[in-house]
């Protein structure tokens, strides 16, 4: 794996680990300053705010705790911490994360993991995620931070939002950034396989174990090996099986149906649903959701991060062109004005059925609204005539956002080509609602 050098604070009271790590990260390039007590770290990061790239913090520490450090320093920087905990440190350490904290390490560690960990967090800092691989939005661009965040855990991760987010491609984003990307993603939707098949869909059973059995089976659990078993629409898990998942992750392993024999349970659980299953607690298990929510991921609706629509647009129709015979090159400015105003009900999915059945009946090489909208009337709807400032500001607010997928959600050169200051274009954006103008920084 390889190692970005950076700038590291190391918050260490113990004088022979502290010691250690300071010569085994200098060795690997990395400029490193140790701190043995709470407030000595609390003072230099506040002192030269910005300066560090991450942050190496034990929990216990002399004169104050290293949580109350982080959530101190979380005032004035927004510097990463990754968390040393000692084993009964683990509930702490799953709360930081929540609350910010990039990583933690459990000790005793080994010294490569460490480094992974570093290069990791290094790696999904905001400065090094301009890129965007889910999205350009600002919340996509989070979601993708936290999702190589959480990579490197065993814990269980649950993504929530509407339907066709894009929960499941998220999923699949976390198993690619994980060491588990050469192992299996194993997808299951709760919600497609009838209740009283999905025990021994999720679990497999023994020949014999039912009338019908005639072989043996194995469950999608134990085909996950030590990959990524994806439950998709947990909300529609039914009870009694969810009692079934809670000891599953209790005890570590399972029975295929029809035996008694316990099989290992290697795979890491990443679930999805679009329910707010916490506020059903007749419906779905609290105990189990507490333990499936360890690390939560949500997605935005797609209407309320536009800065997505075009560039996932120009994705699919760029996957819809290679993979078939079409006409169809590309999008109208027209189409793409009636696409930014559209509020995608169905959000992802709906953007890529509405493209695949435009570039399979159009005859047009640029998309044109009829062929995307066709059940859309075109024109204007009697009685809502724009005025003027109206009509000027939604033109604005779409040029704006063409520009901002063409240049990757890049506010200082979209605001070069959109010839403006990079604080107007802040301050359009913010007024016309686009999400990237609450940010600070990009
Ligand atoms: N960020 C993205 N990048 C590329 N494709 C995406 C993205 N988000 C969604 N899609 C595409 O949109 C469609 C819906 O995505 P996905 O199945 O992941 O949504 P979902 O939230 O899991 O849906 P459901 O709630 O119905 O299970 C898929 O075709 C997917 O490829």
């Amino acid at each position: 794996m390889q190692h970005n050098a950076g700038r590291i604070g190391l918050l260490e009271d113990d004088p022979i680990m502290g010691e250690s790590l300071v010569q085994r990260l200098s060795l690997e390039g990395h400029k490193v300053q140790w701190w043995t007590r709470g407030e000595q770290a609390l003072r230099e990061l506040s002192a030269h705010v910005g300066d560090f790239d991450l942050v190496i913090c034990d929990i216990r520490l002399p004169d104050m705790n290293g949580e109350d450090v982080f959530r101190q320093s979380c005032c004035e920087s927004s510097t990463p911490f990754l968390f040393m905990s000692g084993y009964g440190d683990i509930d702490q350490a799953v709360r930081l994360m929540r609350s910010g904290a990039v990583d933690f390490i459990t000790k005793p560690f080994e010294m490569a993991t460490l480094l992974d960990r570093i290069a990791s967090s290094l790696r999904s800092s905001p400065r090094d995620s301009l890129e965007g691989e889910l999205g350009i939005s600002a919340s996509m661009r989070h979601v993708e931070m936290v999702l190589r965040r959480y990579a490197a855990h065993t814990l269980p991760v649950l993504i929530q939002g509407e339907t066709g987010t894009g929960k499941e491609i998220c999923a699949r984003f976390l198993h690619q950034v994980s060491g588990r990307a050469s192992s299996p993603f194993m997808a299951v939707n709760c919600a497609a396989i009838p209740g009283e098949l999905l025990e021994s869909e999720l679990f497999g059973h023994e020949r014999g174990a039912f009338t019908g059995a005639n072989q043996l089976h194995r469950g999608y659990a134990e085909r996950a090996g030590d990959g990524i078993l994806f439950l998709d629409e947990i909300g529609d898990m039914p009870i009694p099986l969810q009692t079934k998942l809670l000891r599953l992750i209790e005890d570590g392993h399972f029975h295929r149906l029809g035996s008694e024999k316990p099989i290992p349970f290697k795979a890491r659980i990443v679930c999805a649903t679009h329910q707010n299953v916490e506020s059903e607690p007749g419906r779905f298990r609290q105990d189990l959701y507490f333990r499936l929510s360890a690390l939560p991921v949500a997605i935005l609706p797609l209407r309320e991060r536009p800065e997505d629509i075009l560039w996932l647009a120009q994705r699919f129709l760029d996957e819809i062109t290679e993979a078939r015979d079409t006409p169809v090159r590309g999008i109208s400015a027209l189409a793409e004005d009636v696409m930014l105003e559209h509020q995608w009900p169905g959000n992802a999915r709906e953007l890529r059925n509405r493209l695949e059945r435009a570039a399979a009946l159009s005859e047009n090489t640029l998309l044109m609204p009829i062929d995307l909208f066709p059940d859309k009337r075109a024109g204007h709807v009697a009685g809502s005539v724009a005025t003027l400032s109206e009509a000027r500001d939604a033109a604005e607010r779409r040029q704006i956002l063409r520009v901002l997928s063409m240049t990757n959600g890049q506010i200082s050169e979209a605001a070069r080509y959109l010839g403006v200051s990079r604080t107007t274009l802040w301050e359009k954006m913010t007024r016309f609602g686009i999400e990237g103008g609450a940010r600070s920084e990009n």
